[in-house]
């Protein structure tokens, strides 16, 4: 749902490690060494006809095929030695320390540790990749705090700010484990680390890492961990791609190998494109600095919350709902769709492959219906879903579609501009973060948008099939 009142928290007026970018493929260092060369130096495979070039003004840097390449070419192999990965091996306790400290879901910033590491190493074996890596993120994490609250919508803002407090927490984690350290054991060589630094390491990783096979467990069984696979990351991102990421034992060193290959014939200055992953544009503004327009996957979050529904579904025109206050048989399956119940999960879902969330449509058409009867006869896959055509009868139905078009029309009003609004400001010439955290709430509303239609849809098709019915 959509708030400008969430407290702020940026890391733009935090030092930076390195000095400030202007153009957004500005690298850690003016002249990096050549990448294509460094990956075919040490045993690597790179396509003659692939080049790295500029793509765009807001795509970066990217791979481009300079003549046509068949279907199934072989692109880039990386050999084992190549990939940039964080292991139980690494011999710094320091390292593993820190490591500990990070939750799970910010896995970025455990591979993170290592890049610091290497990237502050004199000599090391990495540094021709680093040093071509981007010296800064369009992530939302270095907006400045005006722009945050330009993305008005609160569970985005929420990731933004726990990442914040995290760094800056993380930040003060990493100086008390260095107070004590030897100058011979420091795992960054003595440089300075903060939460500007830990934050370019985190979104370097995030917006280029891959989870690939890597070390074996204990059972012998190979488990993903995520990889920075130098030159492979330099393919920027298509639900459409024309290559794939493919790993296979290397017949000559029994090591596992990476390979990119062609998903398609590609055409000549063609962008070598793959998919970073189905994901919708909170992920990709998150971990990439990017949004998606139309984007299949794009949704938004809403709270199941029995107030609201009963405020929607009586502004749909639907008599007495009693979402504040449901039949016990009702309640009953509430606690089935975890809606209710101890430990609830009330968050659903607008958008993306599914439309309306499976759990929303069936507490919908649970809720709306008093006949326990006809409930008890289907089982929650079926009420959940939108491809079963009315369940519980076509009235059922066109009462829980108008409920959830007036839910969109009050997840709209809670964005405080409208879509005119938010162009006419684009016109105006808006840039860098303001731009792309207008741009991510203009999608927001056109999930919303869409969802409305498609609703109207279902409404209007049903109507027709309810008068041709009381007609016939
Ligand atoms: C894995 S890197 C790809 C190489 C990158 N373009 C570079 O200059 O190094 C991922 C980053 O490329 C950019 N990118 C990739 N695909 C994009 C797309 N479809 N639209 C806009 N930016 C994209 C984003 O900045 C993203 O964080």
């Amino acid at each position: 749902m959509a708030t400008s009142k969430t407290v702020m928290c940026s890391l733009t007026h935090l030092r930076p490690l390195t000095c400030a970018a202007s153009a957004s493929a500005s690298r850690i260092v003016p002249y990096p060494p050549d990448l294509i060369k460094w990956v075919t130096r040490e045993g690597g495979f790179v396509h003659r006809a692939l080049d790295i070039a500029q793509l765009g003004s807001s795509n970066g840097l990217g791979l481009v095929a300079k003549e046509p390449i068949p279907r199934g070419t072989d692109l880039i192999v990386l050999p084992h030695h190549l990939p940039l990965r964080f292991t139980t091996l690494e011999h710094d306790p320091v390292l593993h320390h820190l490591a500990r400290q990070i939750p799970e879901e910010l896995w970025a910033m455990k591979l993170g540790l290592k890049l610091l590491q290497e990237r502050a190493k004199v000599g090391s074996f990495w540094w021709p990749y680093i040093s071509n890596l981007p010296e800064t993120y369009t992530v939302p994490i270095f907006f400045p705090g005006e722009d945050i609250k330009n993305l008005h919508y609160a569970p985005l803002l929420h990731q933004v700010n726990k990442r914040c407090r995290f760094l800056l927490d993380f930040e003060q984690e990493v100086k008390r484990a260095l107070a004590s350290v030897k100058p011979d054991s420091h795992p960054f060589g003595g440089q300075e680390v903060d939460a500007s630094s830990l934050g370019w390491a985190m979104s370097a990783v995030s917006s280029r890492a891959f989870r690939l096979y890597g070390e074996k467990d204990q059972n012998g069984d190979r488990i993903h961990i995520p990889m920075m696979l130098p030159l492979i990351d330099m393919c920027n991102h298509s639900f459409n791609p024309n290559a794939r990421i493919v790993q296979e034992e290397d017949t000559d060193t029994m090591k596992m190998q990476v390979k990119v290959v062609a998903e398609t014939a590609i055409k000549e200055d063609d962008p070598l494109l793959l998919c970073y992953g189905c994901l919708n544009n909170d992920f990709f503004l998150l971990d990439y600095g990017f949004v998606i327009h139309s984007n299949p996957f794009d949704c938004i979050e809403l709270k199941y919350d029995g107030a609201l529904l009963d405020a929607a579904s009586t502004a749909a025109g639907v008599s007495s709902p009693n979402f504040s206050a449901p039949a016990p048989w009702q309640e009953l399956i509430l606690s089935q769709l975890n809606l209710s119940g101890e430990t609830p999960d009330l968050k659903v879902s607008l958008g993306g492959q599914e439309t309306v969330e499976g759990r929303l449509v069936a507490a919908l058409r649970v809720v709306l219906s008093s006949n326990v009867e006809t409930v008890q006869k289907y089982d929650l896959s079926t009420l959940k879903s939108l491809d079963v055509e009315a369940p519980l009868g076509v009235a059922n139905d066109i009462a829980v579609f108008r409920t959830l078009i007036a839910l969109c029309v009050i997840a709209l009003e809670h964005f405080p501009t409208k879509i005119m609004d938010d162009e006419s400001l684009l016109k105006q010439g808006a840039s860098g973060s303001t731009e792309l955290a207008i741009q991510y709430r203009i999608q927001k509303k056109c999930v919303i948008i869409d969802v409305m239609k498609n609703l109207s849809r279902r409404v209007k098709l049903l109507s027709s099939k309810e008068t041709a019915t009381a007609e016939g």
